[in-house]
């Protein structure tokens, strides 16, 4: 149901065309300090693909947060581009829902029904299909027992899965997740991140998601952009599609091969193929 929902058939077909639906070329993102540019990110360069899920995966401060609010259009790249189906200069707006590590980032005075349909209203829906949407979201993220409740009456856990649900409600292009699970126990960030590829993989919708976690980053990912260096590069991607079972050996691999990038060790190999 939620699947036959989600997209017009014009968008994907666009996409299937056109490949990448997201494109990163070349930016160098950072910020204005006392009048002089602070560079985080230089020259970096990566694609996101509908029905993947690309994570960035970086040392803290290496700009991975920089570069997702650049591609949320929250900060003007100082050179390069950063596309959405080939159009530029972007702009915040809902075809790129952000999902932030913050439990605070749900409207306290609405229910978790309510924050899930009215992100829908101000898009211009009608109260029946932004309720009828959010009931389906509500299931979708296993909420609909709590959906009378407020933000105050949730768990962490159950606060992200509010924000996702929301999120994924208003029909975005791209999902951007900002260590979304960051701030929850091991046992609650690992359901939520099973949960998550189930629902981007029954939405299709196409996730871009910032993590300090290595295991997070093969555990979730199809894909996964190193940044590091200072300012920082994409120092390697690889693809973890299908990877995640701790106990085989192509999962110990890419494992591996991502610890030894993030201790700026490039030039170790694997010998499994993930170099
Ligand atoms: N609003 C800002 N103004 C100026 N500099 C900033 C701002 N936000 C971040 N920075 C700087 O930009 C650099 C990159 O920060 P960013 O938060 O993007 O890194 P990160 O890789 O996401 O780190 P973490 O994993 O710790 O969240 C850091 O040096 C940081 O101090």
């Amino acid at each position: 149901m939620i699947g036959m929902r989600t997209r017009p058939a014009r968008s994907r077909a666009a996409v299937t065309a056109g490949g990448a639906l997201l494109r990163v070329e070349r930016a160098r993102v950072g910020y204005v300090v006392d009048g002089r540019p602070q560079v985080a990110v230089e020259d970096v360069s990566f694609e996101v693909r509908r029905g993947e899920r690309t994570m960035l995966l970086g040392p803290s401060g290496c700009g991975k947060s920089t570069l997702l609010k650049a591609v949320a259009g929250f900060v003007e790249p100082f050179d390069g581009s950063i596309t959405l189906r080939g159009r530029g200069a972007l702009r915040p707006g809902p075809d790129r829902a952000v999902v932030f590590q913050e439990f605070d980032q749900l409207f306290p005075w609405r229910t978790v029904r309510d924050n899930i349909a009215y992100p829908q209203r101000v898009l211009g829906r009608g109260r029946a299909e932004a309720r009828a949407r959010a009931e389906d979201y509500l299931a979708l993220m296993h909420l609909t027992a709590a959906a009378d409740r407020f933000p105050h009456q949730l768990s962490g856990g159950m606060k992200q899965r509010v924000a996702i649900a929301r999120a994924l409600a208003t029909d975005p292009e791209v999902l951007l997740m900002d260590e979304p699970f960051g701030a929850l126990d091991a046992q609650t960030r690992s359901r939520l991140q099973a949960e998550l590829v189930e629902v981007a993989e029954r939405t299709g919708v196409a996730v871009l998601f910032v993590t300090h976690s290595i295991q997070e980053a093969v555990q979730v990912g199809t894909r996964v952009v190193v940044l590091g260096g200072s300012p920082s590069r994409v120092v390697e991607e690889l693809d973890v599609s299908g990877l995640g079972d701790p106990t085989d050996p192509a999962t110990g691999a890419a494992t591996a091969r991502l610890r030894a990038l993030l201790a700026g060790d490039e030039d170790q190999p694997t010998g499994l193929g993930f170099e």
